[in-house]
């Protein structure tokens, strides 16, 4: 047996430049490059192996672990998971930043690859800097703690355990059905120690991204179960993008007459303006994906995990006769709802699908309501496009909260934007195949309901974590997938001051990203949701403490966010005014490096739920009559969900 005598990072290296995936017959290298924060727990073993030969890995610097992590995350995402990118980070706090970005990875079922170093195998100088002393465990380290958000999870801590945890961590990136982080943790010790590594495991491997073919008998089952059906809705979930399923289910849509709605991961497989999409549907979807969901008689969900969001916490679906047919890669994903079943590659069981139900005649019973539907969210999102601050009588979408707050904001802000007529205008100006980009906060809702995708694979959220500090990383991630489009980071004030980074690193690497950063100083949907439910105003607003009442209600806070990306190198504008929005997205996109747009928009101007409903924890007892009011409402609501 011939043998290569490497360290264990040299043989990891060496290895990750051999992967390869192919998917439809085409093949490409399957990791891109790796992030890197180096400490004494990765730089003189993974960090010695990549200054000696990084293959084509391309090596980038990251600025925050949980950034540059989000960043990888953002660019498997965008590559539709036939490409990754890796992160190495020191032991003990820097690792323990990537755990939350483990998480997103994990929770989106997008491949991310982790590669955090750990304490020594041979225990020696132990207690080590940063090493957490369990008195009843010596082999739990921090990295435990990626244990619960990784989809595959290994230590190696001799050098020839390097090449199982290899093999399986592949086996579970390249696996579409159960893809997500796979944490590999490296001992620093073990880093530098040299093996006689078989050749054979530095071979080229090529990972093949298998379409499962669906069967016979759960195609008839689902021919069954549609036939009977008159008034069906799909639901389009991130599978189909990952699937590249796009043109099958517009083609299913188009002959049996079926709409459908849109998650958040699904949105812009298919171009907003197709006769039979309806547009995000859910917690935070439109009103014609609503009304049709609830009259719905089946409910088709490809690609789908079902979340809350997506099914209004299973209360969307009125209809008394709705059932649910799934088709997903994923078995787990499959078997909710009792639904019938098609356990198979999305685009696959479309096509086959497709040719069994055209054998029955089948067309649905819908004549005029989804052009109907179409037509008063189309009537209605004009309406958001248009809602002016100044004009007379004015009430705010999210009414009835904080209306007091709108002037005084006005007056310290100068600005009288709303965030609707702003999503508006941005959806207007920026270019067809700009990329945005978003995670957390009251946009998510806004942007599912609001944004029209002219382009597929325009729209990139994240919202199976729904984690603050991603859309900047994420727009980063985003330019490194697709450095030819205008990527635009779509963030609130809250989530911009929680991790902005990246941005730093964007500058360095000379790949623009654009932020929009919506600024209405609060946490302002957390706001709307403890408002809505009856609270008061409580930790949400960006208020100074008040030594009269020593709470958080003083004035407001006003942040120069401009001003702050300026010192980075960053190209900044103010905008207080649409005039001023035009002008700065316009000269922005004649920038090359990254700029930032710091737009005020008033409070509780983003948009309000349509026809929708959220399951959230509400106080069963409280001296607050409006707390009960809430709760009531709630256990009213629960009765017309089902009950899992
Ligand atoms: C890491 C993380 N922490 C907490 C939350 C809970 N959370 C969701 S939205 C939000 C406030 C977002 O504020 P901002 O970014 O200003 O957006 P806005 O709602 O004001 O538009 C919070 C705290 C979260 N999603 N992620
Ligand atoms: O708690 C939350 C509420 C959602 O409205 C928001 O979009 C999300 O970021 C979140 O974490
Ligand atoms: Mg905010």
């Amino acid at each position: 047996m011939k043998t290569m005598r490497f360290t264990t990072a040299q043989a990891l290296i060496k290895f990750l430049n051999q992967q390869y995936v192919e998917f439809d017959g085409k093949q490409e290298k399957f990791v891109k490059g790796i992030f890197t924060i180096f400490g004494h727990g990765n730089v003189l073993g993974l960090g010695q192996a990549l200054e000696e030969d990084p293959g084509e890995l391309e090596v980038y610097q990251g600025r925050n672990e949980q950034g540059m992590a989000h960043a990888a995350v953002a660019f498997g995402k965008q590559k539709h998971r036939k490409q990754i990118m890796a992160c190495t980070s020191s032991v003990g706090p820097g690792a323990a930043n990537m755990v939350t970005a483990a998480a997103t990875a994990s929770a989106n079922n997008i491949p991310v690859l982790l590669l955090p170093g750990d304490t020594f195998a041979t225990r020696q100088p132990d207690p080590v800097l940063q090493q957490i002393e369990h008195y009843h465990d010596l082999t739990v380290t921090t990295n435990d703690a990626f244990r619960a958000v990784s989809k595959y999870w290994d230590r190696v801590s001799r050098p020839e355990q390097l090449m199982t945890a290899m093999i399986n961590a592949m086996r579970v990136l390249t696996d579409p059905a159960d893809t997500g982080a796979v944490t590999i943790a490296l001992p620093q010790d073990v880093q530098g120690e040299v093996y006689d590594f078989p050749e054979y495991f530095f071979k080229k491997r090529v990972h093949r991204i298998e379409r499962r073919v669906p069967t016979a008998s759960d195609l008839k089952d689902a021919v069954e179960l549609i036939k009977g059906k008159k008034k069906p809705v799909i639901i389009c979930g991130g599978g189909v993008r990952y699937s590249e399923a796009a043109d099958s289910l517009k083609r299913f849509a188009e002959k049996f007459n079926i709409p459908f709605g849109e998650t958040q991961a699904g949105k812009s497989a298919i171009e907003s303006t197709h006769a039979y999409n309806l547009g995000g549907i859910g917690v935070t979807g439109n009103l014609a994906a609503n009304l049709i969901a609830k009259e719905a008689d089946l409910v088709i969900g490809v690609g789908t995990r079902y979340s809350d969001f997506t099914t209004a916490s299973k209360q969307l679906f009125q209809n008394s006769e709705v059932d649910f047919l799934t088709i997903n890669v994923s078995e787990y994903h499959a078997y909710k709802l009792d639904a019938v079943k098609i356990v198979a590659d999305a685009k696959l069981a479309l096509l086959a699908l497709e040719i069994e139900l055209e054998k029955t005649g089948y067309r649905s019973g819908y004549t005029h309501e989804i052009e109907s539907a179409k037509d008063a969210w189309k009537a209605e999102l004009n309406r958001l496009y248009q809602v002016r601050y100044k004009d007379e009588g004015f009430k705010p979408e999210v009414a009835g909260h904080l209306d007091e707050v709108l002037p005084e904001f006005y007056e310290k802000f100068g600005s009288c934007l709303t965030q609707t007529e702003v999503i508006g205008q941005v959806n207007q100006l920026i270019d067809e195949d700009a990329i945005i980009v978003g995670a957390s906060g009251s946009l998510p809702g806004d942007l599912q309901r609001m944004w029209e995708s002219r382009r597929p694979n325009t729209y990139h959220m994240e919202y199976g974590y729904s984690c603050m500090g991603y859309e900047i990383s994420g727009a980063l991630g985003v330019k490194i997938a697709e450095p030819d489009k205008e990527v635009y980071a779509m963030v609130g004030d809250g989530s911009y001051l929680m991790l902005h980074s990246e941005l730093v690193t964007s500058i360095q690497e000379g790949k623009k990203i654009n932020v929009l950063l919506f600024d209405n100083a609060a946490f302002g949907c957390i706001n709307n949701l403890q408002m809505g439910n009856g609270m008061g105003s409580f930790g949400t607003e960006f208020r100074y403490r008040n030594p009269e009442t020593g709470r958080l209600d003083g004035g407001l806070m006003k942040i120069d966010f401009a001003q702050s990306a300026a010192g980075y190198g960053v190209k900044t504008y103010k905008v207080n005014t649409l005039e001023e929005l035009q002008g700065a997205i316009e000269d922005a996109k004649k920038q090359t490096v990254s700029t930032l747009i710091d737009i005020k928009v008033l409070p509780k101007t983003m948009t309000n739920g349509y026809e929708s409903w959220w399951h959230v924890g509400i106080a069963g007892t409280s001296i607050n009559p409006k707390i009960k009011e809430a709760y009531l409402n709630k256990e009213n609501n629960l009765k017309k969900a089902r009950k899992y």
